[in-house]
């Protein structure tokens, strides 16, 4: 089938490499011609594991095509993904103005019956608003309604992760399909149903519903995430006040099958590009509709204090005034196997430390050249401070004479360290784990004093 994708960010490039690794003929449209250039010299703007040799298969067999051209997209598929930016605006609502502005393209465009599929995650009504600007754009190029070609908007919003994207929307644990009762929704739902029959064959994971319970369910599954994760991130701070361990607990009611293991993990708090801004635009469609969503609101909360916690561990060993210390950082994207730093917890303890007077050593496998990127635009008129920054190559070189390492990102290479080479390096042995990557009994046997989350601290010395 012909499939163009509006947007070629982490979103749009999955779904256009994934759905022309089934023999689709698929254009990829991005605004950002820079972007475009990068992926036309066969480079991936992202990383993203597995997504650059399916980019390089497809394009190479000519069904994988990027470009700027907004008409030559729109012409080329009945069927057009939305899979722009959704993000915060001021006061936490989605922005919807890319959403809208790639309605307009395409009404300005097509001349056939056609698909719009929503996968941006957008608010319960965005379909409507998109329907209407397309409703008024092909009402003014098509005065007669006979020759005016039809439409559909459908809600599909996506559920992949970053970091296992390609493997999670090849093998999706559903698809939402959110769609009008009208033949044209019925048309729009059956040219999906056959597009999305590879992953799934007896459609045994669609999920066809109402336009507006599609979108909502979108927010609900991430909504949910995030509670589990603060609800686990609030009983680590009383775990760490009562003497019990988290990680045990965590194992405890995790084999409960009604609560289950994903997503219980203690931490720096939930970074990325969706749970922060999803969460506050749910508690903002609550405000709209006058109900104010007390759990939603404290999650937040609690997320908040959360990506605080480790530098105030440090703050609690060394004073508020760092001048003279350089502490070692392992990991800078939100999450490993990604170079995103939407949102990561690490740019809060980076700038926190730098305006304590702190010197850092960081190391992440990827995500350096992004982090000094983002870290400019965070330190502002502080930016002189990154004079007090310094990427390094190897996670060993994060240590020499460090007064302390703070761990932010789960990366595998961290794991398992050689001990005695981290101790021979560091200045003073002290590590705060913000992903409880060690056993604390380990680290007092090793002669560190160990700060985790939610876990019984290790004096080297108790
Ligand atoms: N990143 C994720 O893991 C993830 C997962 C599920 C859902 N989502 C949702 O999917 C949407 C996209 O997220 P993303 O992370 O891929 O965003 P992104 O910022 O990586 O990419 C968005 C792209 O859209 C382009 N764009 C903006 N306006 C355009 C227009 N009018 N025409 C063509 N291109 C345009 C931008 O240049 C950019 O390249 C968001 O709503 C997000 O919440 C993201
Ligand atoms: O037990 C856990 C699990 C995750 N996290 C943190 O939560 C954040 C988000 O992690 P994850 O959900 O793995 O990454 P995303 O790529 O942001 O994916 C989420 O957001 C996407 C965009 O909406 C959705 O499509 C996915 O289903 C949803 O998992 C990260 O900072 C993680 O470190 C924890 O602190 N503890």
């Amino acid at each position: 089938m012909n499939v163009t994708i509006i947007g070629t960010g982490y979103v749009g490039l999955v779904t256009g490499a994934c759905l022309a690794d089934l023999g689709n003929n698929v254009f990829c449209l991005d605004l950002d011609e820079k972007k475009i250039a990068m992926l036309n010299r066969g480079e991936v703007p992202i990383y993203e594991p597995g997504l650059g040799e399916l980019i390089e298969r497809n394009v190479e067999a000519g069904r994988l095509t990027f470009s700027t051209d907004v008409e030559a997209s729109v012409a080329h598929a009945a069927i057009q993904f939305v899979a722009v930016g959704t993000p915060p605006d001021e006061d936490g609502s989605a922005d919807l103005k890319y959403v809208l502005a790639a309605a307009r393209n395409i009404a300005k465009h097509t001349n056939q019956f056609t698909v719009v599929v929503d996968k941006s995650t957008v608010p319960v009504g965005t379909a409507e608003k998109v329907a209407a600007v397309l409703q008024g754009e092909l009402a003014e190029r098509f005065p007669d309604a006979l020759q005016r070609p039809g439409f559909t908007v459908i809600s599909n919003p996506e559920f992949l992760k970053e970091g296992a994207a390609v493997e999670d929307f090849t093998r999706p644990d559903r698809i939402i399909l959110g769609a009008d009762s009208d033949p044209m929704g019925e048309k729009g739902l059956a040219l999906l149903r056959q597009l999305y029959v590879p992953f799934n064959r007896n459609h045994e994971r669609t999920r066809v519903m109402d336009v507006r319970s599609a979108e909502f369910t979108k927010y609900a599954a991430n909504a949910m995430l995030a509670t589990r994760i603060s609800f686990m991130n609030e009983l680590a701070s009383l775990a760490e006040l009562v003497g019990a361990d988290i990680e045990l607990v965590r194992q405890g009611i995790g084999s409960d099958p009604r609560i289950g293991y994903s997503f219980l993990y203690a931490g720096t708090g939930y970074g990325g590009s969706c749970f922060p801004k999803d969460v506050k635009a749910l508690i903002r469609t609550g405000e709209e509709h006058g109900r104010k969503l007390k759990i939603l609101q404290a999650v937040e909360d609690v997320n908040a204090d959360q990506k605080t916690s480790l530098v105030k561990k440090v703050f609690a060993r060394y004073g508020r005034d760092l001048t003279g210390r350089t502490f070692g950082l392992w990991g800078l994207a939100f999450k490993p196997n990604t170079d995103d730093m939407r949102d990561a917890p690490s740019r809060m303890i980076i700038k926190e430390l730098l305006l304590a007077g702190a010197r850092i050593l960081a190391h992440d496998p990827i995500a350096g050249s992004e982090a000094l990127r983002v870290l400019r635009y965070d330190l502002n008129e502080w930016a002189h401070l990154l004079e007090n920054f310094s990427l390094v190559a190897k996670p060993v070189d994060a240590l020499s004479a460090v007064d302390g390492l703070l761990i932010a990102t789960e990366w595998k290479v961290y794991r398992s360290p050689n001990w005695n080479a981290v101790k021979n390096a560091m200045k003073h042995p002290i590590i705060f784990d913000g992903r409880n990557l060690y056993d604390p009994e380990t680290m007092r046997a090793e002669a560190f004093d160990y700060f985790a989350v939610g876990r019984r601290t290790a004096m080297s010395q108790a």
